[in-house]
């Protein structure tokens, strides 16, 4: 469905006003996202996980250095097919509220979602209403600008405006985040939903426990590399089918596994140097 391979990406650092450096944010990652899966990819703040998201939609900032290929469908994911398919086949549920239209109340920015996912404008209405209805938006926050709704509230907009875009392949990027367990719960059992019913969910999160009931395999970023590859059930017990320390260290700093975050933090930072520690 989507495949990423040896993707690379610098993006440049200012090390000071008029010297440009090129930074590396991801690594050769090579992934490969099949229908009706949530796949999560998890990592620290800083890993690389929304920049991996804006390279799939095309929204990467310029200036950009980008290497590798992506694949949609078995062609090229290029720029003006991603321009062609993005709010259509390819919904971001993005990490920044800021992405809401502040000139728009929520109904109708949710409404025209929809109609730019191909419906007509009564059908958009609807739908608009069912999403809404779904993520417990009330009257009130339907009619509210953006910069009127909570951070969680705001939240919730974006799931469902990527709700109605009917898209194939839909990335959640952190959208549970500022959401009490309620709301949480419902956010994730739609992005399950959305992969039962046989599309692609990609699943960013920062938080290991919150994916792994709903993902069937999990990818763990690092310092723009992926790190591994992993079905969920992998991460049970000691987590000793894992292969990479940091997975396992991260799996294990859950606070029903023990609490280690000192093993996360001393994790070894590539194989190489878990060969020498
Ligand atoms: N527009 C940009 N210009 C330069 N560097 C950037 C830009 N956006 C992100 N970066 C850098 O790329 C790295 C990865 O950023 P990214 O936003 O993908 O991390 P993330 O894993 O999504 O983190 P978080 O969990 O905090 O959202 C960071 O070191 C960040 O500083
Ligand atoms: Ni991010």
């Amino acid at each position: 469905m989507l495949t990423i391979d040896r993707l690379s990406l610098q993006l440049p650092l200012y090390v000071s006003w008029w010297k440009r450096e090129w930074a590396t944010c991801l690594n050769e990652c090579s992934l490969k996202f099949s229908a009706g899966e949530v796949h999560a990819v998890v990592g620290a703040s800083g890993a690389g996980k929304s920049l991996l998201a804006y390279a799939v939609m095309g929204l990467l900032p310029t200036p950009a250095r980008l290497s590798g290929q992506i694949g949609y469908k078995g062609e090229p994911l290029n720029a003006s097919r991603q321009r062609k398919l993005r709010g259509r086949e390819l919904a971001l549920i993005p990490q920044s509220l800021n992405a809401l239209d502040p000139l728009a109340r929520t109904k109708r920015q949710v409404a025209w979602a929809a109609q730019r996912a191909g419906h007509s404008s009564r059908h958009a209405r609807h739908a608009a209403q069912r999403a809404l209805d779904h993520y417990q938006l009330d009257a009130r926050a339907q009619q509210a600008y953006s910069h009127e709704l909570s951070g969680g509230m705001a939240r919730r907009v974006l799931a469902a405006m990527a709700h109605v875009s009917q898209a194939q392949l839909v990335i959640a990027d952190e959208p549970t985040v500022g959401l009490d367990p309620l709301h949480r719960q419902r956010v994730l059992d739609a992005l399950r939903g959305l992969a039962d019913q046989g599309k692609t969910v990609i699943l960013i999160t920062h938080d290991l426990r919150h994916a792994l009931p709903i993902a069937d395999r999990v990818t763990i970023m690092r310092n723009g590399q992926q790190v591994e590859t992993a079905p969920a059930r992998a991460f049970q017990d000691s987590g000793a089918s894992l292969t990479n320390t940091y997975s396992q260290a991260l799996w294990l700093a859950l606070p029903d596994n023990g609490f280690s975050s000192h093993a996360v933090s001393h994790a070894p930072q590539t194989e190489q140097e878990a060969t020498v520690a």
